[in-house]
């Protein structure tokens, strides 16, 4: 059963977007001719995969639409697991002998991903425990069955639910965060800003590094950017002074939220310490943030225990995960510190601080991708009224090359295209030198797109009709005309296909997810020769027929 890779059409937002999302990626990927596999040809092929994709898990709220995609991140730690259930290949029960060995490989896949070593003993002990004390299931494999139990011990080791911000109950809440230096606070500051009105929440910012005048100025930036105020005092004034005053203003604002950024230093410093717990004792912050750079490890995880020995922290923000390849971090806080990772940066950008879903973050160790991430993305960047706008469009075959254009510009927001490919369904085989080919033919596209005329860009007809304007845009985006012609035509196949997928979203009231979406593309890529070209001359337009005669349908 394929349960797990199941969306719902409905008129829900995050169904929008999901819709929005597949025509999107469909779109880029379909003008890049990037190979586009099937997640379900990956699930048969995953025992990672088949596990979690097997209706076996029940995805539970808030824990993702279970659609399978290797995401960027952790490959060598994803790759060591893969091994550990390669061992189990011919199996038939998981005893004390036959995991001998796949635990021996998660153990080192663990530590070679900077895991604690008390981290990686407890873990290993009790995935053992519950591997041989489990039950066998009709039907599941003992390697599927050991993928479930490293999947959910992965969730608890990393504290579980999710962890969000504390509000006060009354006057604004004060966000303190502390850190050391370059790992990424101010920029945390106006991110969590940014996060906050999105929340709907009024927001300023106080600049409490009094040593480095710079970080001042930083922070000013960033609120600027952001819309957000930011209170400061110069670097003359105390910290403790300088957030109690803050507070007053904020009070007086009727603002909801403080981020209070103080200074850090290189290391860990007896002044340090000593001047948050003045500003702790000064204001009572409602959330104490450490912010921790996800690169340095288990390193990190030290540092959240030190700081809450010393100072109480409520939590903590791992920043540059997406640096990150192996995962230490994010696996030992919790279980070395006992304080959750409340946010994840993901970027330099101020969207790029995401909460932390230990649930989704078990999967993308597992290497099944994080798509409810990405859908949520989706939905920021775009916009409800233009994914009703383009729905019509599609329907009545009017997507032009302005939507092509808004919808690359669209992927583009989510992030770099090898973070957008990284988690899209069956796309984990593509290369980085794949990647790099797509976003030139991207570029190609596009420059096309520009030599063409507002008209011409909305009624790609004019250009299937005539050779004058073909050639003229050919001469001014220095292509040849038949790859123009190429392009005009892709667009009209690209009519084709999306009425189609709109046809089944709309006729049905589930249909399989991207699965589905992704085979119908391939369906016709993958047909026979002659074969594809037939059912269109059926089903389509004369147009269409005029068209092939541009440039070659391919
Ligand atoms: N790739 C990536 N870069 C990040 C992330 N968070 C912060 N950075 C970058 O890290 C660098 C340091 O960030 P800052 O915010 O200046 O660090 P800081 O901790 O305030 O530094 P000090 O003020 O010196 O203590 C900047 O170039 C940020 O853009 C992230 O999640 N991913």
């Amino acid at each position: 059963m394929e349960a797990a890779a199941t969306l719902t059409l409905s008129s829900s937002p995050a169904a929008a977007a999901r819709r929005s999302l597949a025509r999107e990626t469909i779109s880029a990927l379909h003008f890049c001719r990037l190979p586009v596999r099937s997640p379900r040809l990956r699930a048969a092929q995953s025992p990672a995969s088949r596990a979690l994709s097997s209706g076996w898990r029940r995805p539970r709220r808030g824990s993702g639409s279970g659609l399978v995609v290797r995401a960027e991140t952790f490959g060598q730690l994803t790759t060591g697991l893969d091994s550990a259930w390669n061992k189990l290949r011919g199996v038939d029960v998981l005893s004390k002998e036959s995991i001998a060995e796949p635990m021996r490989d998660i153990r080192r896949a663990l530590l070679e991903a900077d895991v604690s070593l008390p981290v990686v003993r407890r873990f290993v002990s009790s995935v053992s425990e519950k591997a041989l004390g489990s039950d066998v299931i009709r039907g599941i494999r003992p390697e599927q069955q050991l993928v479930k139990i490293v999947h959910d011990e992965l969730v608890q080791l990393m504290g579980g639910e999710v962890s969000d911000l504390v509000f006060a109950r009354t006057g604004p809440t004060v966000i303190l965060l502390a850190g050391l230096q370059g790992v990424g606070k101010t920029t945390v500051c106006a991110k969590l800003a940014f996060y906050l009105k999105k929340l709907g929440k009024s927001c300023m910012l106080v600049a409490a590094d009094v040593y480095r005048p710079a970080a001042i100025d930083q922070l000013t930036v960033l609120g600027e950017q952001v819309g957000v105020p930011v209170y400061s005092e110069g670097t003359a004034a105390k910290p403790a002074e300088i957030t109690k005053n803050a507070v007053e203003e904020a009070k007086r604002n009727n603002i909801d939220a403080i981020v209070v950024d103080t200074a850090g230093r290189l290391q860990i410093d007896k002044a340090m310490m000593v001047e948050l717990k003045e500003v702790k004792k000064a204001v009572n912050p409602t959330e104490i943030l450490l912010v921790v750079d996800a690169m340095t490890g288990q390193e990190a995880a030290a540092l959240v225990t030190t700081f809450n020995i010393e100072i109480g922290i409520s939590g903590a923000i791992l920043t540059k995960l997406d640096g990150d390849s192996r995962g230490g971090a994010a696996l030992s806080v919790k279980e070395v510190s006992g304080k959750p990772i409340k946010f994840v940066g993901r970027g330099e950008r101020m969207e790029d601080l995401e909460l932390f879903y230990p649930d989704r973050m078990a999967q993308r160790v597992l290497g099944m991708g994080d798509v409810l991430s990405f859908v949520e993305k989706a939905q920021e960047v775009v916009r409800q009224e233009d994914t009703m706008e383009l729905q019509k469009k599609i329907l009545s075959a009017k997507f032009d090359f302005n939507d092509f254009l808004k919808q690359t510009q669209n992927v583009a927001k989510m992030g770099s295209m090898s973070r957008v490919i990284g988690m899209i369904p069956g796309m984990n085989k593509i290369t980085p030198a794949q990647i790099r080919e797509a976003e030139k033919k991207l570029a190609f596209v596009e420059s096309m797109i520009n030599a063409m005329t507002a008209e011409e860009r909305e009624k790609p007809e004019l250009l299937a009709e005539s050779r004058e304007r073909r050639i003229r845009v050919a001469e001014e985006s220095e292509k040849t005309e038949q790859e123009v012609g190429q392009l005009v035509a892709q667009l009209f196949q690209m009519r084709a296909q999306m009425q189609k997928l709109m046809g089944m979203m709309q006729g049905q009231e589930a249909i399989a997810g991207m699965g589905d979406l992704v085979d119908s593309l391939n369906a016709d890529e993958k047909a026979p020769p002659g074969t594809a070209r037939r059912r269109r001359r059926r089903s389509e337009p004369p147009r269409q027929r005029e068209l092939e005669a541009v440039g070659g349908a391919q």
